[in-house]
């Protein structure tokens, strides 16, 4: 039987302790502001929307929430990222991604200043990452690995495979591996052999956005296993791209859907919050 990594309960833990810095910042004049974009209203993206706008009053920063409709264009979606760079009381700016097909992805998160980028997508921030310097980590990878670090999981000299290439999980979190001195194999949709490599892995860090596709048949016993996928079916039921019934056996340990990395990722932005109080004058 696998142990349950609790992202649910850690995430708890880490807003917590956020709470009680951003109080200390606080009483030192400090100030801290989460500015949240979303365009459209697809309906899974007002979940996140809510619950990071939660997070933010339960650690004691400002949010402000921007909902425009659909047909705006991406030269207002920019004049309002100016306005919001140029805004002192804003320290964190986000774009809930995806945004509709007529705006450029990459020309809207270039926008955003990235001193105020907590979501860590910025090519500046994403270039840190490579090299090792400061900047803000993507939320996603970043809350894996304090997943592993606060349930002991030894990370220096294990084989980590990241099955999936994504800019905003798959990419980050093979370097955050490799600085945690992990040895690790990227693996992707054109990978030859995907079965065999991911059995290799001591720690199986999963997020191709295909549902359920890691059966036991890919997993070494022992194995740790990370489930980023998020799926809902038509019951409103959540599972991920780990067969979890099937896999649990196997695992030493591994996270569940919901309950599991998800949690991290808000628990993350809120540390990337907190992160523009702890350097700022
Ligand atoms: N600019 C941007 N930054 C993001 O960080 C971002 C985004 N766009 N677009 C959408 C994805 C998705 N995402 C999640 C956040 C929390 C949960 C989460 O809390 N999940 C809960 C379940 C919540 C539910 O019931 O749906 C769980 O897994 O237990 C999931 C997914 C952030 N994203």
């Amino acid at each position: 039987m696998a142990k349950l990594i609790d992202g649910k309960r850690i995430s708890a833990e880490i807003k917590d302790e956020l709470k009680r810095e951003v109080a200390e910042w606080k009483e030192k004049g400090k100030e801290a502001a989460l500015a949240v974009i979303q365009v459209g209203n697809d309906p899974a993206s007002s979940v996140y929307v809510r619950n990071k706008k939660r997070a933010c009053e339960y650690i004691g920063i400002g949010s402000l929430n921007y909902e425009l409709p659909e047909e705006t264009t991406e030269a207002e979606l920019l004049d309002l990222i100016a306005e919001l760079n140029a805004k002192k009381e804003v320290s964190g700016i986000l774009v809930q991604l995806p945004l509709p097909k007529h705006m450029d992805e990459d020309k809207v998160i270039r926008a955003i200043d990235p001193a105020k980028d907590v979501d860590g997508f910025h090519p500046q921030n994403v270039g840190a990452l490579v090299i090792g310097q400061k900047g803000f980590v993507s939320c996603t990878p970043a809350g894996i690995i304090e997943l592993l670090k606060r349930n002991d999981i030894e990370i220096d000299g294990k084989h980590c495979v990241v099955v999936g290439r994504s800019n905003i999980v798959g990419k980050p979190m093979a370097l955050l591996m490799l600085r945690e001195n992990a040895t690790v194999t990227v693996t992707h949709s054109h990978t030859t052999n995907l079965k065999e490599i991911c059995k290799q892995a001591d720690i199986l860090i999963v997020a191709i956005g295909k549902n359920q596709f890691i059966t036991a048949d890919y997993v070494k016993e022992g194995a740790v296993v990370i489930d980023v996928g998020i799926h809902r079916d038509e019951n409103n039921k959540l599972s991920g791209d780990v067969k979890f019934d099937e896999v649990e056996p196997l695992a030493s340990a591994i996270t569940p859907v919901p309950g599991g990395v998800g949690p991290m990722t808000i628990a993350m932005l809120m540390n990337n919050c907190v992160e523009t109080m702890r350097y700022t004058i």
